[in-house]
């Protein structure tokens, strides 16, 4: 798992190393240049003669990339500094130039005219693209806004080099120079992703100490490249802001039949969705139930969409009983368009009555509250809150109509733009725990948060929401009473299906595109993979 911190939580963390004189930017520093050696060998590039721009701000975060520079520089790299503010830290400074490193203050004549200062820039640019590694050394964890000033102008002049004919927006990579960011690729928000300025776009990020949000949030998590988290001695006893759960983590908690389990003990799902004018939801919410390891699955619908998913999966019943959790919501209709009169087969009046026994409102007959995912056109049959055990399974477009259902004034743009942070307030206003599904998906749950980036973008394909509600009731079925008693559960629960539902993705077609139902039929192996690797 990656637990990410904030910017605040790692300075406290910082202080009493630093109090104690503990060399932290050495160690970040010479475990970033180690890093770059690695990665030159992997592109074949000797170190030595190698091509290495520094771009240095005014903080240590500029003084981690000069260090870094000058243990390069003494491993025979040719290494030139970029100083885009008049205050470098001086101790890297002095380390690199002492190692023979090369240095250009873009600040040196500060009464120069703005014009002048541009075409240094420009010149200055076209050197930096054609370097084999550049480090982003101009803003860490002490930045405040998009980046302003020289900083600018540089990533600025970077991202507009000629990329690729197709607009490649990794102009550098077009080239060849191989950018690391430290820290956190500068211009990006630490704590929340934003990204509202330019940002060098990173083939690798090495970052000190922790994660921070931002590094997995949406959309700086695009721009970070492979996550290197260096440990520099930091002892964080706090609560981590965001976590990742990793396929090791999925695979030591999935529960393995043994021989006194039967289907209620591995459990079953109930599954109110599809329509006769929508029946395919029906069939690919089921089949992923199914293929993820469900006990058993009932479908409640209309007797010939019943029909259609008893044809294509034998498995599936269709006769009411007992469930250990609930799937309402993929394929039926919501929203103002819906006209009760019946253009849903019923199934909103089967979605209520479902919602209504997870919240276990039913009592007696129906059995205790059990876990429901809410997806599509569920979402308009909830109460105003719910319990944490409820898994909202919203795309952007749905928390939108869903957040301004509860009189939030927010657009589509501002979801994609913070995701974070209108999936943190559903939760606040629902009380369920709420999954915005996009590139990166983000749980959010009492306390906790997820942000999980396992799937290819192929997987923005008809039906593949259906297939991650299957696959996520028959995960909350298996943990069903473990997930009602802890109210953080369902929100890990949620991400590891996140992690599933992608990595299926990946391995129903490598590289290529998939359909929903491919995804699902890739579920067993990806289980078995991920078991196996335990
Ligand atoms: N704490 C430690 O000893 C260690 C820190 N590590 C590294 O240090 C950085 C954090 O360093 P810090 O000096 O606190 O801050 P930064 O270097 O991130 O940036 C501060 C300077 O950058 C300017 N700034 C801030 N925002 C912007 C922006 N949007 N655009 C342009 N410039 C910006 C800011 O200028 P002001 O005018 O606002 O003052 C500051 O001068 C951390 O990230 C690590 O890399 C070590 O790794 C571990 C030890
Ligand atoms: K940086």
């Amino acid at each position: 798992m990656i637990r990410a911190w904030s910017a605040a939580d790692v300075r406290a963390a910082e202080e009493p190393l630093l109090a104690a004189r503990v060399p932290l930017m050495e160690r970040a520093s010479f475990t970033l240049a180690t890093q770059v050696v690695r990665d030159l060998r992997a592109r074949r590039t000797s170190v030595r003669g190698a091509r290495v721009a520094l771009l240095v701000g005014a903080g240590n975060n500029g003084g981690d990339a000069l260090h870094a520079g000058a243990v390069l520089a003494r491993r025979g790299a040719a290494v030139t500094a970029v100083l885009t503010s008049g205050r470098s830290h001086a101790g890297g400074l002095a380390a690199l130039v002492r190692a023979g490193g090369r240095v250009v203050d873009l600040c040196a004549s500060p009464q120069q005219p703005a014009s002048v200062v541009q075409a240094v820039v420009q010149a200055v640019v076209q050197d930096v693209a054609a370097s084999d590694v550049v480090l982003d050394g101009l803003v860490g964890i002490g930045a405040r806004g998009p980046l302003r000033d020289l900083p600018a102008d540089v990533v600025s002049g970077l991202s507009a080099l000629s990329g690729t004919p197709e607009g490649d927006d990794r102009p550098l990579r077009a080239q060849g120079a191989w950018v690391v960011a430290v820290d956190i690729p500068s211009g990006t928000g630490v704590d929340d992703g934003f990204v509202g300025g330019p940002v060098l776009p990173a083939d690798r990020t090495v970052t000190f100490g922790a994660a921070k949000p931002g590094l997995l949030l949406p959309p700086a998590a695009g721009l970070v490249g492979e996550l290197t988290v260096v440990d520099i001695g930091l002892r964080l006893d706090v609560e981590p802001a965001v976590r990742r759960l990793e396929a090791a983590d999925v695979a030591r908690a999935w529960p393995v039949p043994g021989g006194a389990d039967h289907k209620y003990t591995r459990g079953v799902v109930g599954v109110v969705a599809g329509t006769t004018t929508y029946p395919g939801a029906a069939l690919l919410t089921t089949t992923a139930a199914v293929r993820a390891g469900a006990g058993m699955v009932r479908y409640r619908g209309s007797d010939d969409v019943g029909r259609a998913v008893v044809g294509a999966r034998p498995e599936v019943v269709t006769a009411p009983g007992r469930v250990q959790s609930w799937v309402v919501g993929p394929g039926v209709p919501g929203g103002p368009d819906v006209d009760e009169n019946g253009n849903d087969d019923g199934q909103r009046e089967r979605g209520r009555g479902g919602l209504a026994a997870a919240a276990g409102r039913l009592g007696g007959l129906a059995g205790g509250p059990v876990p429901a995912v809410v997806d599509a056109g569920g979402l308009d049959l909830l109460e105003e809150t719910s319990p944490p055990w409820f898994v909202l399974t919203p795309h952007a477009g749905e928390l939108t109509t869903l957040l301004r259902s509860r009189g939030v004034d927010v657009r589509r743009a501002d979801v994609e733009a913070e995701p974070l942070r209108w999936a943190r307030r559903a939760h606040e206003l629902t009380g369920a725990t709420v999954l915005l599904k996009g590139g990166v998906t983000v749980v959010v749950g009492p306390g906790v948060a997820y942000a999980q980036a396992d799937g290819p973008g192929w997987l923005a394909t008809a039906g593949a929401g259906d297939v991650l509600a299957g696959v996520l009731g028959a995960m909350l079925a298996a943990r069903s009473d473990d997930v009602v008693a802890s109210p953080a559960l369902a929100a890990e629960v949620a991400a590891a299906a996140v992690l599933v539902h992608g990595r299926a993705a990946h391995r129903a077609n490598p590289g290529g595109p998939v359909a929903a139902l491919d995804v699902a039929h890739a579920v067993p192996a990806e289980v078995a993979a991920l078991v196996n690797s335990a």
